[in-house]
């Protein structure tokens, strides 16, 4: 089912997420209500604590060059580790917790992660573009980390000036 999806400023996204201990049933239906919200809120990546479930756990769908994404490409990761980095690249990114901000963030180009699938088989990746970038940005989010504290002390301003301005206008619709 779809959860909702929790939005900065709640305190829940600073979380540390705990490693998955259990492989079982209840992480699977997890996983499936992640990907349902995802998709449903037009997401490539989403973490676990996203929808309020501090676990070690996300998922990547990178859609393909003409925007579509498809149930195959869906990449479960549980208890990533980044074990090597490489080279430095900049992206203009987006997140499903901070809705309708973009903004430069520079990351490594390429990344070697481990990690496990639902069935706690371990898997590792070595990738650059998009994806390196799709699983930094998810794994920042298990360590309580959002893709706006990378941003230079003007951006950072400039962002919270228009936050504020943001929430007074969706409180204004709600009344
Ligand atoms: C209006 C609004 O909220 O815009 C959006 C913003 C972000 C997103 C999704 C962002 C997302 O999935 N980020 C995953 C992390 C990531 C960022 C950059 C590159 C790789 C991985 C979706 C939005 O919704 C629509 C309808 O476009
Ligand atoms: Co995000």
């Amino acid at each position: 089912m779809i959860r909702p999806i929790v939005v900065y400023p709640d305190k829940r996204l600073k979380q540390q997420s705990k490693p998955v201990m259990a492989f079982d049933e209840t992480l699977h239906t997890l996983l499936d209500d992640m990907n349902e919200t995802m998709m449903a809120s037009n997401g490539i990546g989403l973490a676990a604590i996203q929808v309020g479930v501090p676990l070690r756990a996300l998922l990547i769908n990178l859609p393909d060059e003409e925007g579509n994404q498809y149930p195959e490409n869906l990449i479960e990761v549980i208890n990533p580790v980044i074990l090597e980095k490489k080279g430095f690249t900049t992206y203009t990114e987006g997140c499903l917790s901070v809705p309708e901000y973009y903004d430069d963030v520079e990351r490594a180009e390429w990344v070697k992660v481990e990690f496990y699938d639902r069935h706690g088989e371990r898997r590792e990746i070595e990738t650059d573009g998009l994806l390196a970038i799709a699983f930094q940005h998810e794994m920042d989010h298990l360590d309580g980390h959002l893709f706006i504290e990378k941003l230079s002390f003007l951006k950072r301003k400039k962002f919270e000036k228009e936050w504020k301005k943001k929430l007074k206008e969706l409180k204004e619709k709600k009344k």
